[in-house]
């Protein structure tokens, strides 16, 4: 048996005791002085450095004794500060402490941040909202709030909540809508955007849409025939998307040619990818400037993921994306195409001040790549999703096709707009296939000065908040009967009976307000070009062996939605 003598350290004279404890006092220091997370990896690397020197040439140990002194010293010192940083997150002093959630999403981002790689945040969320009630703890500083009361107060008032720092895009020169968290910089680059979505550009999109969709329906048949009158709708969908959001943005110039090339470059699952690490970056580094300094004691504050991961093989075929993207916008700039009627144009002219000049290259880059992913992973989602519930529910299907064939008896000559946007059939179907498949997280904003009262709670300030998407769209509260079940008719006058609900304001798939999608009016047209064209020329079911169980399991979202389970649907030209 071994005796401890004398000589041997004792707990609280031993290095790693010291080392924790130092963690620990530190802790309050960064707590108010928060530092980088790479500049805290860079220290606890010089610690370890000293520690080796010490051991090696001070003390005379091994050299394998001196590098496991050098590596265990920091560790202790980062237990230490990683328990206070717990141990203030579940005290009842922290800001958030009344509010319930999961024990380990209240210790650390990290948790919410392995839920969106998963790319199945939307379902976590619901299953902590059906545990835990309305507002509920995500993250350390984070409350998701599942009540449609607090979607005008948080996204479309005119006091609307300013965006946390979670957009922000690290490792790229040129700022962009997308990723700005100022307000002014935000709303003037908006107006220079708004200038692509007047009524009258719109209409001049429409030709690209009418003649990209009649491409994709001959791609569709294509396909079909390559294999056993089966397609995978889901790929077909963001192929044309893709091609279609590269003709608005670039017109001449657009390179992209998904539905006649296939995807050979990867672009899709590129672009996946990188909303992927932007979101999981986002919200693990995402943070407000408060007064209350508990932000900055995050354990894993690491701007620096985003960084690491760009070193990742796998951002190979992202910046294939951004290397056609960017070659276009170059090759569009020095064609000098300014008046041409497409996106780059309108943000290449867009609205300029001395204070706010003319966007540059590097500008134009983040934007026009924005543009192309903004406008097509969403779109294609959204079809996706809503076409298996539309297979899936062959009610709904005659009935449109009906109201279609009526409207539209020769399939041959060009559809008219007006027309196809006064048919109420294909309004509701669009409606519910937006409510059921945009599968988002709550679009992160912060609570402004002096808290806020959301859903009858009251909520300190600078805590970041988010309405789930996904939540609100099955919340009985909005719709019902069965929030579940695809049924566009409870958009219909009337809804599904005198006692349902349909709550419009709940559908948050283009989000609301100042922030809000610019593309909204244009989706929703594409939208109906689509699924009328479909339904007038072809006949299409789901594959007799495709599970709908696994399709709606292998949805993923990280902002962008990824199929995981192909739909797989059956296709023929109509007699
Ligand atoms: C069905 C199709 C679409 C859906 C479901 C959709 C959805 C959304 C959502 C939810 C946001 C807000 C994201 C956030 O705050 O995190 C957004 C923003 C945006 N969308 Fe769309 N979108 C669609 C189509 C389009 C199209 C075709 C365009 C054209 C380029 C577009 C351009 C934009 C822009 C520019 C923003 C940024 C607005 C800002 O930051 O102020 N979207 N979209």
């Amino acid at each position: 048996m071994h005796i401890a003598s004398s000589s041997e350290p004792s707990l609280v004279s031993s290095p790693w005791f010291i080392a924790f404890v130092i963690g620990v006092v530190s802790w309050p220091i960064l707590h108010v002085r928060p530092i980088r997370g790479d500049t805290g990896l860079l220290l606890e690397c010089l610690f370890g450095a000293i520690c080796f020197c010490y051991q090696w040439f001070g003390v005379g140990v091994s050299i394998g004794n001196a590098l496991a002194f050098a590596l265990v010293a920091p560790l202790c010192h980062f237990a230490g500060i990683a328990s206070a940083t717990i141990g203030w997150r579940l005290s009842p002093f922290h800001p958030l402490a009344k509010f319930p959630g999961p024990l380990l999403y209240k210790c650390t981002n990290m948790t919410l941040a392995a839920d969106i790689w998963s790319g199945r945040r939307h379902v976590k969320t619901l299953e902590s909202h059906r545990k835990y009630g309305k507002v509920v703890r995500i993250a350390p500083d984070t409350l998701s709030i599942d009540s449609a009361a607090a979607i005008a107060p948080i996204y479309s008032s005119s006091n609307a909540y300013l965006r946390s720092n979670a957009y922000s895009r690290i490792g790229v020169s040129g700022e962009g809508l997308f990723f700005s968290a100022s307000k002014e910089f935000h709303s003037h680059r908006r107006r220079h955007w708004a200038m692509a979505f007047t009524p009258a550009m719109i209409t001049s999109y429409m030709p690209v849409v009418h003649k990209r969709t009649q491409q994709l329906m001959e791609v569709l048949v294509e396909r079909s025939q390559q294999s056993n009158d089966c397609v995978d709708l889901g790929r077909a969908f963001q192929h044309w998307a893709y091609d279609t959001m590269g003709d608005m943005t670039f017109s001449g110039t657009n390179r992209l040619e998904l539905m006649k090339d296939g995807d050979i470059n990867g672009y899709v699952d590129g672009g996946h990818l990188a909303t992927r690490a932007f979101d999981v970056y986002e919200n693990i580094a995402s943070s407000h400037i408060r007064s209350l300094p508990e932000i900055s004691s995050r354990l894993g504050h690491v701007p620096t993921l985003a960084d690491i991961l760009c070193h990742f093989s796998a951002s190979e075929s992202i910046r294939k994306l951004e290397d056609v993207a960017h070659g276009m916008i170059n090759q569009r700039v020095k064609a000098q195409l300014d008046h041409a009627a497409d996106i780059s144009s309108s943000l290449l002219l867009g609205e300029h001040t001395s204070s706010q000049p003319k966007l540059n290259i590097h500008d134009l880059r983040v934007e026009t790549l924005f543009a192309i992913q903004a406008g097509s992973d969403t779109a294609s989602g959204v079809l996706s999703i809503g076409f298996y519930y539309l297979l899936s529910n062959n009610q709904a299907y005659s009935r449109l096709q009906q109201e279609l064939d009526d409207a539209f008896p020769d399939i041959s000559s060009p559809l008219d707009m007006e027309k196809l946007e006064s048919l109420p059939y294909l309004d509701v179907t669009v409606q519910e296939m937006l409510r059921l498949g945009s599968p988002f997280p709550g679009f992160p904003r912060v609570t402004p000065k002096g808290g806020a009262h959301l859903a009858g709670v009251y909520i300190p300030e600078g805590t970041i908040v988010g309405v789930p998407t996904y939540t609100q769209a099955l919340n009985p509260e909005n719709f019902w009967p069965d929030p579940e079940s695809f049924i566009p008719e409870r958009w219909l006058p009337g809804g599904l009976g005198p006692d349902s609900r349909t709550t419009k304001m709940a559908v948050l798939a283009f989000s609301h307000g100042p922030y809000g999608c610019l593309g909204k009016t244009l989706g929703i047209k594409q939208m109906r070009v689509v699924i009328a064209k479909l339904l007038l020329t072809l006949d299409m079911s789901l594959d007799p062996g495709f599970d709908g169980r696994k399709f709606v399991e292998g949805i993923r979202n990280w902002r962008s939605t990824s199929l995981g389970y192909p739909l797989r649907v059956k296709v023929v030209n109509r007699p």
